[in-house]
């Protein structure tokens, strides 16, 4: 760590992040840390192992222990997940998880053991992370750290717009309660709490497009000389 160029992107839920983070990194050929999974993973193997949210000692052996691949198809945008032989990929996407997730991510020792594995996602081709602590807490040394908001009824409509064109049902006061109940649970935790770091740059991206976000930000990594 430290000498490899690192782009750390946090925010809020439906701020953009995972969109924007897969776009860097396929424009720059960096490595992509979903650090985000990482939580859901641990809440997901804690519901197949029947450990309750907040049994801080059994989760901290399933988060260091953690026993994941990431694969990427070939000309596939998407990444599959597989936990302990299983395809996790869609169940790790549920709102469902995603609380479970922001829950076990307020328990310090949580973090910590899931520390070390972040920071080996780093490769000398450089790495996109994404999540709430990237420049905070995880890589500070970042060369360039972006804080991406938007409001929360945006966002909120951005989740049901996703759930509906996957076919699935959803209602829109339902997402917008969890995403109020999300960012207060992550902006207002005592262990690396959700804020932008000193030396980020903030983007509210409620008025902008996917195109206007990436262009802004990729225009900030050539002032970086990062491209
Ligand atoms: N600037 C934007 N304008 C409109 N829709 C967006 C924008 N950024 C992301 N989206 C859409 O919003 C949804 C949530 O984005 P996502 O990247 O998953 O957010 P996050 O990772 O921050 O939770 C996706 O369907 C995505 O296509
Ligand atoms: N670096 C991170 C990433 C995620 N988390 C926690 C807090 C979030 O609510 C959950 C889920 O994060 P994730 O980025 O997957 O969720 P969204 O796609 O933004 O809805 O995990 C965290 O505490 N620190």
């Amino acid at each position: 760590m430290g000498r490899f160029p690192v782009i750390t992107v946090d925010g809020p839920s439906g701020s953009g992040k995972g969109t924007i983070c897969s776009l860097l990194a396929r424009e720059l050929g960096w490595n992509l840390l979903d650090s985000g999974a990482l939580y859901r993973l641990v809440a997901l193997a804690a519901r197949h192992h029947g450990v309750a949210l907040d049994d801080v000692d059994a989760l901290v052996i399933l988060a260091a222990h953690l026993d994941v691949q990431f694969s990427t198809v070939e000309d596939q945008n998407e990444v599959t997940i597989i936990l302990e032989g299983e395809e996790v990929s869609n169940s790790l996407r549920t709102e469902d998880c995603g609380a479970d997730a922001s829950v076990v991510a307020s328990l310090g020792p949580v973090r910590d053991a899931l520390l070390e594995r972040q920071r080996a996602f780093v490769t000398e081709l450089g790495l996109i992370a994404d999540g709430r602590d990237m420049g905070t807490v995880v890589f500070p040394q970042a060369e360039l750290k972006v804080y991406l908001t938007a409001s929360a009824e945006e966002r909120a409509n951005r989740r049901y717009n996703q759930l509906i064109n996957k076919g699935l049902g959803a209602s829109l006061q339902a997402i917008l309660d969890d995403i109020q109940a999300r960012d207060a649970r992550d902006m207002n935790r005592a262990v690396a709490p959700l804020k932008p770091a000193k030396d980020a740059i903030s983007l509210d991206t409620t008025e902008l497009s996917i195109e206007e976000v990436l262009a802004s930000v990729l225009d900030q990594a050539r002032h970086k000389g990062l491209r």
